[in-house]
């Protein structure tokens, strides 16, 4: 059976899959367009795909012996799940895997966003240091302040631990209550409450319909001056252009990016802001991480051409 993958991944998966299968590895560095992944998943069994790629109707039908489509990330939105389904193709993810890793670049963006890390470090380098002084890069005190966290599921209730380390005030709002907010001293409210009270914001939700532009501009108008939004989940989940008028007037203190609305496109004039940090969708980008969802997919893909149901299958969550 044959196993098409869209661009590589580390070698522990690739090599899991070649003891068992025929593996078709797109080893360049531009990326496939996706006329020529289509091209290449027709004679697949399964597919492992990234988070960019379109997984469309189209791409579906393209593939007319997929069996699985293994996305080599947690988040799904790429994928016409219903679709898939529909067609008895399984749909699977890498959960748990990158929670660590994700929750730790939340809590470096707030920081560095916070104390102005990255401007400090240029002024630094730009051998513009002179000595101490009492207003040199004043920022905002994280120890003791309020964070909100939207979506308080694996990676939501890490930040929320790393956040007991800093003595916050944890409040967030989710779908339904988490039945185990109490070992985190988290509060359960409505989002309208947090994104008043939160001094920090770390939004940490899947893309759905029902998250789009779920902070949209009138949203975005009710956070607090000093408040700090960190954003490592879906860029679609904020207006970014409203985002960015509030940060260019100084109606908030700052912004972390990990993900953008129009990636890899970001809204003109953000780069220029010196109150945003912007990193290239990292999340989960620690060689740890990237080899143990690398070995994931491949035991997806094991599970599905086995026979048995594989274990992340999307629909289960
Ligand atoms: N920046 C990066 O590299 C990474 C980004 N991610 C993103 O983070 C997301 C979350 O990942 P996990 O924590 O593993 O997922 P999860 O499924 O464990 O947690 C998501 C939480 O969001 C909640 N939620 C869903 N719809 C909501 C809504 N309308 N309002 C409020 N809460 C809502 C769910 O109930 C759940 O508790 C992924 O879907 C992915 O998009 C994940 C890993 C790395
Ligand atoms: O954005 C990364 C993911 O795994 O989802």
């Amino acid at each position: 059976m044959k196993v098409f993958i869209t661009y590589k991944i580390p070698e522990p998966g690739i090599n899991l899959l070649k003891e068992k299968f025929d593996v078709d590895v797109y080893e360049g560095e531009r990326f496939l367009t996706k006329q020529e992944m289509m091209e290449r998943v027709k004679e697949a069994d399964a597919v492992v795909t990234q988070l960019r790629d379109p997984v469309d109707k189209e791409f579906i039908d393209a593939g007319k012996k997929l069996k699985i489509i293994a996305n080599y990330a947690v988040g799904f939105n790429n994928i016409d799940v219903e679709y898939a389904k529909q067609k008895g193709i399984y749909v699977t993810n890498t959960p748990d895997v990158l929670t660590e890793a994700t929750a730790d670049i939340t809590w470096a963006l707030i920081l560095a966003v916070a104390r102005k890390i990255i401007p400090a470090d240029k002024f630094t380098r730009e051998g513009k240091f002179e000595g101490w002084k009492p207003n040199l890069f004043l920022g905002y005190e994280i120890y003791g302040k309020t964070l909100g966290i939207i979506g308080m599921g694996r990676i939501g209730k890490a930040v929320a631990r790393r956040a007991m380390g800093f003595g916050m005030k944890i409040i967030y709002h989710n779908r339904k209550r988490a039945e185990d907010d109490y070992k985190y001293n988290a509060k359960y409210v409505d989002l309208e409450t947090l994104l008043k009270e939160s001094d920090y914001i770390s939004i940490n939700a899947p893309l759905t319909k029902e998250t789009y532009h779920l902070l949209n501009k009138e949203r975005l108008s009710l956070l607090k001056k000093n408040a700090i939004l960190v954003n490592t989940a879906r860029g679609p989940i904020v207006d970014e252009k409203a985002l960015y008028e509030l940060l260019k007037d100084r109606k908030i203190a700052g912004a972390g990016f990990d993900v953008y609305e129009n990636e890899p496109e970001i809204t003109e004039g953000l780069e220029k802001l010196d109150n945003v940090v912007l990193l290239p969708h990292i999340g989960s980008a620690t060689y740890e991480t990237r080899e143990k969802m690398s070995i994931m997919v491949a035991e997806n893909i094991i599970d599905a051409l086995e026979g048995k149901i594989p274990r992340n299958l999307v629909w289960k969550e």
